[in-house]
């Protein structure tokens, strides 16, 4: 069963356009799954200019209700978000803000309509996102609460075969020591556990990171893990799952480069992300973990610096692509069940 996947151009001042448009212009994308796009059609044309490569005209529709797809050419959910003027390129603005947020509240409802199967979105700008109007910590927060989800979700990097979930997120430096609770370490060590067990990995060997350097050095340098994460860890064995550590958080990369886990649960954001962008900026995937549909990105980001320059790579986006549609068939195989009683 052909998957629908919500195609979001990202940020209109970013380098996402010109990505999407690269995405579209590679014909097996178009085969692979029945395409949604939600995008103001300025901000379409800015990134196909910018490109320089040719995709085949979208079916235009006015709204939701009117959703259908054609083999061959994406269907396009027409924005009127940019006020006639195509988008100030190289800087976080309250527009490009507004078009970007505005696309993923209509994302989340294509989901909870049941219309699409999976989200896929070029790079975002966190800040742009705040002058547009996201009141959340991030973009998966609010899809959280717009698809009604309870408890722990995570944003998981991938590298190859590597994954990486984290049990803090997008939140300021000084806050990450009151937010390493045992419970919060079990939640990131399980999601990440369990997504990995569906995807096939039987027993997912799990490294847990420190948080202090030299991982606390036996409680010279700190104490979260004698009497945070080394509890959770063994409370994580007990239960059967192969957590281990917390390692060094500056070598557990190290073991994992190596092959020695699958996956490595880090305290913080940069714990993770600058070992995992160093090992494979180009291809890193994020999938936000915990939602219903698999919601899928590049692990780079809107790169203003180089945003109408035409040089945007566009690996991890084609990763992330590809890993949404492997993953949104299992929700399309549910509903042609549904449908057909
Ligand atoms: N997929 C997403 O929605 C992501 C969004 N972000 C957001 O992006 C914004 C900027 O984040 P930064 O930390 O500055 O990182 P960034 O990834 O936008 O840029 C870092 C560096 O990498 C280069 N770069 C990034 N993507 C590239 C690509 N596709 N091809 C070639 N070079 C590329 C940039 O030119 C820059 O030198 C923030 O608001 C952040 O929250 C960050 C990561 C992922
Ligand atoms: N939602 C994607 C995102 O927040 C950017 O990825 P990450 O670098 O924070 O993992």
């Amino acid at each position: 069963m052909k998957p629908r996947i919500a195609v979001l151009p990202g940020d209109p001042s970013g380098i996402g356009p010109e990505m999407t448009a690269r995405l579209l212009a590679r014909a097996r994308n178009i085969e692979a799954a029945d395409l949604l796009l939600i995008a103001d059609p300025l901000v379409l044309e800015s990134g196909w200019r910018i490109a320089g490569v040719a995709t085949p005209e979208p079916l235009r529709l006015r709204d939701l209700d009117a959703l259908r797809f054609e083999a061959g050419r994406p269907s396009l959910l027409v924005q009127d978000t940019m006020g006639g003027r195509a988008p100030v390129l190289g800087e976080s603005n309250a527009h490009s803000g507004k078009a970007s947020f505005e696309a993923m509240q209509l994302a989340t409802e294509a989901v909870r309509r049941g219309l699409v199967d999976g989200i896929v979105f070029a790079p975002l700008n966190k800040h742009s996102l705040r002058l547009g109007g996201l009141q959340h910590e991030d973009e998966l927060r609010y899809m959280q609460e717009r698809f009604d989800v309870p408890g722990f979700v995570c944003e998981f990097n991938i590298t190859g075969e590597l994954w990486t979930s984290r049990v803090t997120s997008h939140v300021p430096l000084k806050d990450v020591a009151a937010l390493i609770t045992g419970d919060a370490v079990q939640d990131a060590v399980r999601i990440i556990h369990g997504t990995l067990v569906r995807a096939g990995v039987e027993a997912p060997r799990i490294a847990v990171s420190g948080l202090n350097p030299h991982a606390g050095d036996g409680g010279s340098i700190g104490s979260e893990e004698i009497e945070v994460i080394a509890p959770a860890v063994r409370t994580l064995q007990a239960q059967g799952i192969d957590a281990r550590g917390p390692y060094s958080p500056d070598t557990v990369f190290i073991g994992a480069r190596r092959g020695d886990f699958d996956a490595v649960v880090s305290m913080y954001h940069d714990q993770g992300q600058i070992a995992m962008k160093l090992m494979g900026f180009e291809q890193g995937v994020t999938l936000h973990g915990g939602l219903p549909v698999p919601v899928a990105t590049s692990a780079s980001g809107s790169a203003f610096d180089i945003a109408g320059q035409g040089v945007a790579k566009i690996e991890g986006l084609q990763h992330a692509f590809d890993l949404c549609v492997r993953m949104a068939r299992e929700t399309a195989g549910a509903r042609a069940a549904q449908a057909a009683g």
